[in-house]
Parts: structure tokens; sequence; C-alpha cells
């Protein structure tokens, strides 16, 4: 579908209206080498762009979030497409809803934005993988962002469905899209392969033509493998970095022609156990307006960050696995509810020196609800509804498969095994090589015994009757979305071991809690037997009617440890009370049914819920909560002390 055209006009006025408008013939973004600048219709343009990425915000929100970008100043948004948000399986694809790319584009035009495009593949983003989708690593030795046949008859086979959906949407076809990124930041990743980039940019140009402007991103250090001949040169760099130093470096690669930061950070991403990451509107504001003083090309990323709902948060390796929060919230001069801050109006007077700021007040924050508490009744434990969340059935391996393995994508396994002798005093049960990927929540006989953790807890102690079920309940915690090796592959990457003995005879049972949690009716009608005293991961939930007006609220779990809500079925995140920074989920209204009808939270508790099973909804996010120091392991003691196994279980 074309970008919508103009309202007819009266004939009369038509011709003469049509010597005026640029026509598509005469649509034009070009690089001016010879004055170092941008060319939009033959004239001078600079863009003060910022990233808002449509896969983290509900599609209802999208209008309104762009408007307040462009009532910003900005003239542009920059954003990526997910190839995993929409090719869930290879040859499937979604393009629906909050999927609906091109809708998205028709928004910003509507919201007058220009829009840089980045659709990778890899596109790094905090985002699962990267935005690769898992089942690339069905193909366990495929070698990621690489001129690997396997890797690229899958990303060709993507980029023919996507590219010419986007083709209509280019600046000089009519469309708003005026320059498309290649790959992102290649150069910072081991590979180096200039064959693989070459590739990318053949493609593009053989589906999008000669006129678009293809561009390149990299932080300073990867300039050298990450810039290509034919792409234009642009650098990311934040607000504590030395701009002259690295627009110098930049001028090896593109001596002449605008200067462009393509990511400038407004603010950073945050980990679960990590403190809450800041940027100040100072060092930003002032950062920006240097920038603008040189006529550089700026995109803000981010402008709105959004939230990274379901199970599609990426995750960082800084000498251990770090996962990101649920709230991409990254200190953008638009929140995660979508309200301006302070940094957005400082940013707004910064823009206003250089260029025209469209006329009118930003809307106001909009109004926020408080509502609870709730009490939760408890449902059942997850063990107690595997014939539901596992319908097809278990399937059997003498050593345990990965999520990829067995076709899970995200969420959760269950790995089960039987005890062939009797543990009558407690015996070691660990994972070597740290092949727990990410957390494992042990059970025997249905009673939880502890978790496991990736990189940070490596044994617990348990008894068993011979005969007794031995259940590892894995959790994804999302994919690596940077780093030197992006093939995270999930769930019990090794057998585990039984004092001297690893375990084998394994039953995989790949989870759709979703599916399940879907279902409208109280999940404890499921059960034949009554819910048992919580132990280890159990569905809690309760039906809510607001009674006064609604508005975007804050969804508050205190006492609770970690786990995954949904609302009215949508899948809302994770939580990690625990652990922290962030203390409360973001709950669009929308989310919402109004006054009188009823609405359903479903918690999946992964490991103990308070005393009291309550949830709150407050009018304010909490996102940078005093962590529990306690409840973080430390690894250094543990993983030397664990000697190598002697035999094979059953055999
Ligand atoms: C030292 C940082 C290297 C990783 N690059 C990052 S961390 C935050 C941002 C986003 O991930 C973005 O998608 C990357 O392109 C650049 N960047």
């Amino acid at each position: 579908m074309a970008p919508k055209k103009p309202p007819c006009l009266p004939s009369l006025l038509l011709p003469l209206l049509t010597l005026l408008l640029p026509q598509a013939d005469t649509r034009s973004f070009v690089v001016d080498r010879d004055n170092d600048r941008f060319l939009l219709d033959g004239v001078p343009f600079r863009y003060v762009s910022g990233s808002l990425h449509y896969f983290r915000v509900p599609r209802v929100l999208w209008a309104d979030r762009l408007f307040k970008m462009r009532m910003s100043g900005l003239n542009a948004v920059q954003f990526y497409v997910p190839w995993n948000y929409h090719e869930p399986e290879p040859g499937v694809y979604n393009f629906h809803g909050s999927r609906d790319l091109i809708a998205f584009l028709n928004e910003a035009a509507i919201a007058n934005l220009l829009v840089i495009l980045r659709p990778g593949p890899y596109i790094c983003a905090e985002w699962d993988m990267g935005g690769l989708p898992a089942w690339l690593l069905r193909k366990p030795k495929i070698h990621l962002r690489t001129s690997d046949p396997d890797f690229l008859a899958a990303v060709d086979s993507w980029f023919k469905v996507l590219l010419p959906k986007i083709h209509p949407w280019l600046y000089h076809n009519g469309g708003n899209i005026i320059s498309i990124q290649v790959e992102n930041e290649y150069g910072s990743y081991r590979a180096c392969d200039f064959n693989y980039m070459r590739h990318l940019a053949g493609l593009f140009r053989a589906i999008l033509g000669d006129e678009i402007l293809l561009f390149t991103t990299d932080g300073p250090e990867g300039l050298k493998c990450g810039s290509l001949e034919g792409l234009y040169t642009t650098v990311d760099f934040g607000p504590a970095d030395n701009m002259t130093k690295i627009f110098t470096l930049l001028r090896n690669y593109e001596p002449h022609g605008p200067l462009v930061n393509s990511e400038y950070y407004t603010g950073w991403l945050d980990y679960w156990g990590q403190n809450h990451s800041t940027r100040s509107v100072h060092s930003v504001t002032n950062g920006l307006e240097n920038m603008l003083k040189l006529g550089a090309s700026v995109n803000m990323y981010m402008f709105h960050g959004g939230t990274n709902f379901g199970y599609w948060n990426g995750a960082d390796e800084k000498g251990r696995f770090l996962p990101i929060t649920t709230s991409y919230d990254y200190d953008a001069p638009i929140s995660e509810a979508g309200d301006p801050t302070p940094k957005l109006f400082a940013l707004r007077d910064v823009i206003s020196k250089f260029q025209e700021i469209p006329l009118g007040p930003l809307p106001p924050p909009s109004p926020k609800m408080m509502l609870g508490p709730l009490t939760l009744h408890l449902d059942g434990d997850l063990l107690a509804f595997l014939n539901y969340l596992c319908p097809q059935g278990p399937i059997y391996s003498i050593l345990p498969m990965t999520f990829e393995a067995v076709k899970q994508d995200h969420g959760f396994v269950l790995y089960r095994t039987y005890l062939s002798n009797t543990v009558s005093e407690p015996t070691r049960f660990w994972v070597p090589n740290n092949g727990v990927h990410d957390r494992a929540y042990v059970m025997v006989d249905g009673v939880f015994h502890g978790v496991l953790e990736r990189n940070m807890k490596h044994k617990l102690f348990l008894t068993g009757q011979v005969g007794a079920k031995l259940d590892v309940l894995l959790e994804s915690m999302g994919r690596l979305s940077f780093g030197s090796n992006t093939s995270d592959f999930k769930g019990l990457i090794e057998p585990p071991v039984l004092g001297q003995t690893i375990l084998t005879r394994w039953l995989m049972f790949p989870l759709k809690v979703d599916k399940l949690v879907k279902w409208w009716f109280p999940l404890q009608l499921l059960k034949r037997s009554h819910p048992q005293t919580p132990s280890g991961p159990t569905f809690y939930s309760t039906m809510f009617a607001i009674l006064g007006s609604s508005g975007d609220t804050f969804l508050y779990l205190p006492g609770w440890t970690k786990g995954q809500v949904w609302i009215n079925g949508f899948n809302l995140g994770r939580y990690w009370t625990k652990r922290g920074p962030q203390q409360t989920l973001y709950v669009p209204r929308p989310l919402l049914y109004p006054r009188g009808a009823l609405n359903k939270i479903t918690l999946l508790e992964l490991e103990n819920a308070p005393p009291q099973p309550q949830v709150q909804f407050l009018d304010r996010p909490i996102l940078n909560s005093t962590l529990h120091r306690t409840y973080v392991y430390s690894l250094s003691a543990e993983v030397q002390s664990d000697p190598e196994p002697m035999q094979l279980s059953g055999h």
C-alpha cells in the first residue's frame, strides 16, 4: 500500500498546486559532498531525529508518541525492524497489529516525520538475539552475521519479503524513508566479514534501487570493520564521549559530506541486578547543542524507549550474563508511559535555536490510576497444569536438548528425569560448564529445592527416593543481543550431575504458558486436586474491575520474588522484585477494560510468593530500587570446587 495521497482538491486548483508540490520524480534526499550537508529536494537539510521502536509500544499508542516527538522539534524518526518479530517460524510472516510496519510508517508520515530505517538483519537494541530469529540456531553450527551460506540464505529469504514492502515508502518514490542502515555496528563484531557486508549492500541495491541513501553506524572503535565503500559512514556516541575526537576519526572515512551521529545516547539501558542508568539533562543538551553548531545531523537514541513486553528483552555479557530489564525507559526524553520529561523540554529549547519548532504545547502527562491492593488466589503449581502446558507431550533424549532443538524460542522448557538410586543424604546437584541457560527451578516429586542460575549459582543439594521425578524448569532470560557470540543457546546446555553421576534419559516439555494463560476461565478449574501449599513455580490470579476513571498505571508486586505477568492475556513482561532495580511494570491504559468490566491478572511466580499474595497498581513507576544484595549470589567461591563426574546415571 503506497503512502496516502493528499486529499483530492477542486480540479481547477490541482494543476496549480502540482507545480508547487515536489513530485515523486523531483523528490530526492542526497549527500552534498561539496558543502558537507544533505539536500532534501535540492534544499540544504539537516535532520534532528529520535529513536522510537514500534515493537516496544502498543499500536494504539504509536500516534501519541510520534506526535509528541514532532512537537519536540524533531523532523525524523529512526527505528529498527526486528527480523524475529516478523518471522516467528521460517517462511511464516507476521505484519499485523503491533507488527504492522506499514501502518507505523504511515503514522510517521501523518506526524510529518521523515524516517531513517534500520532493518538489520542484526539490530542489537537490547532485543532478544539482537533481532535475529532463534530458529537460526536449529542449525547449531551456523555462523551468524557472516557470509555463512546457511545464514545468508535465511537473510535473503527474509529481505526478499521485507524490502519490497519498503520500496514504495522510499522518499524518492513518494514515501518518507530518507535513508536505510545496513547491519548494525558491524565493526564491533568479531567476524569482520566484508563479503557479508557486500552481500547485504548488493541485496539492498538490487531490491531498493540506487537512489536511496544506504549508511552504516559504528562506535569509533568499529569504523574499520563496520564501514564499506558505497555506504555512507556514520558514528554513534554519547554525551560523555569526545565529540571532536570522534568526528575527526569519522573524517578519515567520510572526508566530505555531513557529519552524522546516528545514536546520540540520551540515557542508557538497565540490567536486572544493576543500578538504574540515567544521563543528566545538562550533559545531554550540551552535547546536542555542540553537534548542531557543527551542522551535524543527529539521531537521539532513545527519544522514547517503551517496554520489553513478553520475553523480548535481550542480554549482554560483561563478565557475566546480564539480562535487560522489562522497562526500556532508557531515561529518555519521553518516559516509558509516554510522558514528556524535563529532558524533553530542555532538548526542545536547544533544537529551537537551530530550526523551527511546531507551534503549540505538548500534551500534558496522561492520567495515571491507582488501584488495590488486590489479593490473588493460588491456582496451583505449574506442574499441575503440565498436560495443558505441553499438550503434544514431551520429547525424549538420552542427553538434554536445547530450547532451539525442541523448537521453543522463548519462555520455559521443563526437563524431567527419574532418580535411578535413592539419595538419602543431601547430594550436590549441578550443571558443568556454566550450562544453565539461564535459570533453573529444581523440584523433586513436585517439592521445590531451589534455583540454579547462569554465572551466579551453580549447585544445590537435594535428596530423593529411587524413581522420584526430578523436574528442572528452565527459563530463558533473553538471548545475548550484543557481543562476540550471539549464538546464545538456551536450556540445559550440559547434562546435570547428581553427586558423581551424570544424569541421562531426559524428557523435554516445551511449555506453551501464554496459550494456557489466555484461557478466560480460572486456571484452578483445570485442576483435579486442591491447590497445594505454594512450592516453586506457581500460578496466581484474580479478576478485578476499575471503578473510578481509568488511566495508565504501574503494577507493583511487593514481597514477590520473580516471575511473569499477564493482564487480560497480554504478556506484560518479567518482574524480579527481589533483584531490582525495576519494581513496577508499566500497564498501558488500553490493556485494561474500562469501568465495570472485569479484568484478569495472572502471575507465574517462579520462586516464592509473599504470605499475603497481593499486588497494587501505583500512579508512578519505581525503576531505581536499592538492590537486595543478599539475593545476588557470588559465583567465584563455587565454580572452582566442582570435580569431574565419574559415571552416567542408569548405566
Ligand atoms: C559499548 C556499547 C556497545 C553496544 N552498543 C550499544 S548499547 C546501547 C545501543 C543499542 O544496543 C543500539 O542498538 C546499538 O546500535 C548501539 N548500542
